[in-house]
């Protein structure tokens, strides 16, 4: 129940939760487990996702049109847990649904339900300290990200506070995929390696195998999120779980 990277690269696979319902997203994510995810990073839909691009925009959409709520992810990530207990499993989210739960119950709840780490993609390192204290007392891992504008003392201090892995963006921007890797990545990786002995883990734009094989020459791990939420969008929610697997499967040959 910790967040480790077996092979390396390690795969961290991002998903809406609750598109394209609650139940297709679990075996979704069990399928990405099985096929060689180390870790889920669950995302919680919210109506105004400002650093997504429009494939996650349109699956936190769906969510929400759903009636997906924070508690509901909650209670998928308790169902994983319990399927999986030893895949990695970070919950995501922006800091407002947290905030209107309340910081302290919501790291909490996380906490028993299982989850080993959080992502608060708005929460900043400067203003963390409630969330930190919260975090340290249900032995949770925060995990930051550092992009490749941030300047060294950020860098750092990002680091210093981050636990499970270091989430470095490989480029400035929305989340989506590319054609390559951005250039800026392994030099943001190799400056964040100063600050910390943590995986680094790179995301933004990584979708095929050979993104992941060139992320594997310099970082811990690559994270995949559009690339997985587009193929859920085009497949029916029947196929999504198998689809999703080959891809995941795919992505280390
Ligand atoms: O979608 P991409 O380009 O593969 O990037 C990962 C990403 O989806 C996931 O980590 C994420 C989804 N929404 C975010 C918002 C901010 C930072 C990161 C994210």
């Amino acid at each position: 129940m910790a967040i480790k990277f077996k092979k390396k690269p390690g795969i961290v696979a991002y998903l809406t939760a609750g598109d394209p319902n609650l139940a297709t997203t679990r075996d979704i994510a069990l399928a990405a487990i099985d096929n060689g995810a180390d870790v889920i990073e669950l995302g919680v839909p919210f109506s105004d996702p400002l650093a997504d691009g429009p494939v996650i925009q349109r699956a936190s959409e769906r969510a929400v049109a759903k009636g997906t709520r924070l508690t509901d992810v909650l209670g998928l990530a308790k169902e994983l847990r319990a399927a999986r207990p030893s895949a990695g499993l970070v919950l995501f989210s922006y800091l407002n649904p947290v905030v209107r739960m309340g910081m302290k119950t919501f790291c909490a709840k996380a906490a028993e339900v299982g989850a080993d780490g959080v992502l608060l993609t708005d929460m900043i390192v400067e203003e963390a300290c409630e969330y930190l204290e919260a975090m340290k007392e249900h032995l949770l891992a925060p995990v930051f990200l550092a992009a490749p504008t941030s300047p060294d003392a950020r860098l750092k201090a990002i680091a210093g506070a981050s636990q499970g892995f270091v989430y470095a963006i490989s480029r400035v921007g929305i989340t989506g995929t590319q054609q390559k890797v951005a250039g800026d990545a392994a030099e943001l990786v190799a400056r964040l390696r100063q600050f910390t002995e943590l995986p680094i883990a790179v995301g933004f734009g990584i979708s095929n195998a050979e993104h992941v094989k060139a992320v594997g020459e310099f970082a811990d791990a690559a994270i995949i999120g559009s690339a997985l939420v587009a193929l859920i969008e085009k497949s029916t929610p029947e196929e999504s779980p198998a689809a999703v697997g080959r891809f995941i499967a795919g992505l280390r040959s």
